[in-house]
């Protein structure tokens, strides 16, 4: 099975609400693939799904040719599946450089050779460099969505799932967001939930687009922007 992710009918219900139904997708290898739709569409849901944090209704995930449906996250990590979240997940009390050597540990917490370097470097690569000792609780809400990424690199991932790294962000945090991740390693392939669309179609090389849990579309940036279907959606009509 080609593909570094590949979802197949994948379901996840609350109740009466399917928040996600029967939705597939492939992510090879590198790419820059973002995932967008309106409010609601069922993106969170999807990239909770992939990272293992929710269990599905119905459907499979594989994951560099296995079959993680049912694999706690932390495993889903060891693997090579790293995220950020929604609202950076970072130790407030330990200083910026701590957060990634902890970030970064290997399983039984053994820190890696080099980890300091490294995490320094990471730290740098994501722009904190002048804040490598501040307390995570001071950075700002940018800094902290900054070093959730060096964070989340620590651990070495072939995926990283990036849950709206935009939202909270001043226009210029934007900008700064969209240079670090142009500058990701090709060695990371990157699903981008993320509602701004300029940051998306800068980056994304394939676009899926999610709408009331079902899937509207996959296209390249151009075949995106001129999708009817993906208009609709966007429009609140049902798809
Ligand atoms: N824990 C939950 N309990 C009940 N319903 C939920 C829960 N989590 C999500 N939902 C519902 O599932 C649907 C999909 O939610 P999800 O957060 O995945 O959408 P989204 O596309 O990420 O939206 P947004 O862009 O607003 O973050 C929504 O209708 C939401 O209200």
């Amino acid at each position: 099975m080609s593909g570094l992710l590949v979802v197949e009918g994948l379901g996840r219900r609350y109740g009466d609400l399917a928040a996600l139904d029967g939705v597939g997708l492939r992510v090879e290898a590198g790419a820059r693939h973002a995932l967008i739709g309106p409010n609601g569409a069922g993106k969170s849901t999807l990239l909770n799904l992939v990272a293992g944090s929710l269990r599905p209704s119905a459907g499979r995930i594989h994951f560099a040719g296995r079959d993680v449906t049912g694999m706690a996250p932390a495993r889903r990590a060891r693997l090579g599946i790293g995220r950020t979240h929604q609202h950076p997940a970072v130790w407030s009390s330990l200083s910026a450089l701590d957060n990634v050597l902890v970030a970064g540990r290997r399983p039984w917490g053994r820190l890696r050779a080099g980890g300091r370097a490294r995490a320094l470097e990471l730290l740098a690569s994501v722009g904190l460099d002048a804040a490598t000792g501040t307390l995570a609780g001071s950075l700002s809400h940018g800094q902290r969505r900054q070093l959730e990424l060096a964070m989340a690199l620590a651990g070495e991932p072939r995926l990283l799932l990036l849950d709206e790294p935009a939202a909270g962000l001043a226009p210029p945090e934007v900008e700064l967001l969209a240079g670090l991740l142009a500058a990701l390693p090709d060695t990371v392939a990157v699903l981008l939930v993320e509602h701004h669309l300029d940051l998306v179609y800068g980056f994304a090389d394939q676009v899926t687009v999610l709408h009331s849990g079902k899937h509207v579309h996959t296209g390249t940036v151009p075949e995106t922007r001129s999708s009817p279907e993906v208009a609709a959606a966007y429009a609140g009509v049902a798809p």
